[in-house]
């Protein structure tokens, strides 16, 4: 049997998966509904910066924010890197919305 031979396996295996499968789903709802909070958060912010004139993006924060997150991936055994790029990713993408707002509120 090769690791990718899909008959079935051992009762105990497939029930250990299961179980695995579902913290992981937990986990992900878990993650889902933090992002949809945090995403409630930058809408707020996105309103404020445009009815001020402040720029979408903050680089000085940015840079806090990352050097922070990467310290706690390091302690929590996440790798760094992996931390940094999901943050940046998640924060390009209110970056856009901060820019969607300001456009909305130049109209
Ligand atoms: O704190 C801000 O000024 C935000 O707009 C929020 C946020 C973030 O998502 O954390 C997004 C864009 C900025 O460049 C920095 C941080």
């Amino acid at each position: 049997m090769t690791t990718r031979d899909t008959s079935p396996t051992d009762p105990a295996v497939q029930a250990e998966l299961a179980r695995l499968r579902d913290s992981i789903d937990n986990i992900d709802a878990a993650v889902v509904h933090m992002l949809a909070e945090r995403f409630k958060c930058t809408q707020q912010v996105g309103h404020l910066k445009a009815a001020h004139q402040l720029p979408p993006a903050d680089p000085a924060r940015e840079a806090h924010q990352i050097a922070r997150l990467r310290a706690l991936a390091e302690n929590a055994k996440l790798d760094p890197a992996f931390a940094e790029k999901l943050l940046n990713f998640i924060i390009s993408e209110v970056i856009r919305h901060h820019e969607q707002i300001a456009g909305a509120a130049e109209h």
